[in-house]
């Protein structure tokens, strides 16, 4: 069976989506294949009505609703998010992120120009400078910035009013937040992976919206593929979609989604190119570990934020690698996976105690 964009659907997102393809601008497809209410949203349940609530609460009393506080890996829907609370709440949406923020002035730039109600959303808000984080605190409680001008002794901090907004802070790395940071969020939504029948559904969905005819067989084998993310997802109906119109005629059928993903490198499981270094440098390498992050990420000539929050979290979930007190640990399943068997000695046979993640 093939599905294709429904009759009775939204031809305009349709055709403007067809038109960003046409465009071969990817970002584009992507933010246009966000769902836009929290009706639209596959997935995320607890989040969705936990969310559903404090907004629901929040339009009823005609205030801005508590800052919201994002937590999860990469691809999982955070700024997705974002601009669901925005368009919910029928408020503007300003977008910024942590890396961009350096110095308080920058936020006291962006917090002073806000209006009434406004959705701020900081992403990364784990990497902006100690500075501006502390001006935040003041800027989330009291809805007031101190503007320091001048140097020295001469210096003045000059107090300023901003209107009431809404804070939405995303990070991949909730534990990397000062406790004063975290407590000032009154809502925070911890985004699980998705489930293969959940991801199987936004691939229907993108394919309809992408007009990609896919067979329900070949959407289910993108979605097991997908590591429990939805930009995976997206993005592996995208490559298929393309083998299809290239080799095949152009309709995805489960042999060429399956044939269009070992091109790409993605196994059965999802495992892509890096995880496998991964796992491979841990093993042949390292001898199964203890090995530090920084260490393996040279060794797959990664970034180590990269090796971090991107592949260490599937491999973890698969159970293929271990964090522990002294470094990262290939599990007997890791072994079997590179069709190697794991040694009598392996770290992860001697002591549960080192598998104690602090
Ligand atoms: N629940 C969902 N249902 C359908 N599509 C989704 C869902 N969540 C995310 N997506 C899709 O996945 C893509 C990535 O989502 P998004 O950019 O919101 O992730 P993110 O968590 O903000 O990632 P990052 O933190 O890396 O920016 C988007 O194109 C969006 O269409």
């Amino acid at each position: 069976m093939t599905s294709h964009v429904d009759d009775g659907g939204d031809h305009s997102v349709g055709r403007s989506l067809i038109a960003a393809e046409a465009a071969a601008d990817e970002s584009t497809v992507e933010a246009a294949l966000r769902p836009r209410t929290l009706a639209e949203l596959i997935g995320q349940g607890r989040v969705r009505d936990q969310l559903g609530l404090v907004l629901e609460a929040a339009r009823s009393r005609g205030r801005p609703p508590d800052h919201v506080l994002l937590a999860g890996p990469p691809g999982l829907g955070k700024t997705t998010l974002a601009m669901i609370i925005a368009a919910e709440l029928s408020a503007p949406l300003r977008v910024t992120s942590g890396p961009a923020i350096q110095h308080a002035g920058d936020l006291a730039a962006i917090l002073s120009s806000l209006a009434e109600g406004e959705v701020l959303f900081l992403d990364e808000i784990h990497r902006m400078s100690r500075p501006a984080e502390e001006m935040l605190y003041m800027a989330m409680e009291d809805f007031r910035v101190d503007v320091v001008v001048g140097k020295g002794p001469g210096a003045t901090a000059i107090p300023l009013e901003i209107p009431p907004f809404t804070l939405v802070g995303a990070t991949t790395r909730a534990g990397l937040l000062p406790g004063p940071l975290r407590d000032r969020f009154g809502f925070t939504g911890h985004l699980e992976y998705y489930e293969v029948d959940e991801l199987d559904e936004i691939v229907r969905r993108s394919a309809q919206l992408l007009d990609v005819p896919i067979t329900d067989h070949a959407a289910r084998e993108v979605a097991s593929r997908s590591r429990g993310t939805p930009r995976i997802a997206n993005r592996l109906l995208r490559r298929v979609r393309d083998y299809a119109q290239v080799r095949a005629d152009g309709v995805v059928r489960t042999k060429t989604a399956q044939a269009a993903l070992d091109l790409y490198e993605v196994d059965e499981e999802g495992l892509d190119r890096l995880d496998r270094a991964v796992l491979d440098a841990l093993c042949r390498r390292f001898g199964g570990g203890p090995v530090g992050v920084s260490t393996l990420a040279v060794a797959v000539g990664e970034e180590r934020e990269t090796v971090e929050e991107v592949a260490e979290p599937f491999l973890v979930r698969r159970g293929y690698l271990a964090r522990t007190p002294r470094g990262r640990v290939a599990t007997p399943a890791a072994w079997r996976q590179l069709g190697l068997a794991p040694p009598a000695d392996a770290a992860f046979g001697q002591s549960p105690s080192l598998f104690d993640d602090p």
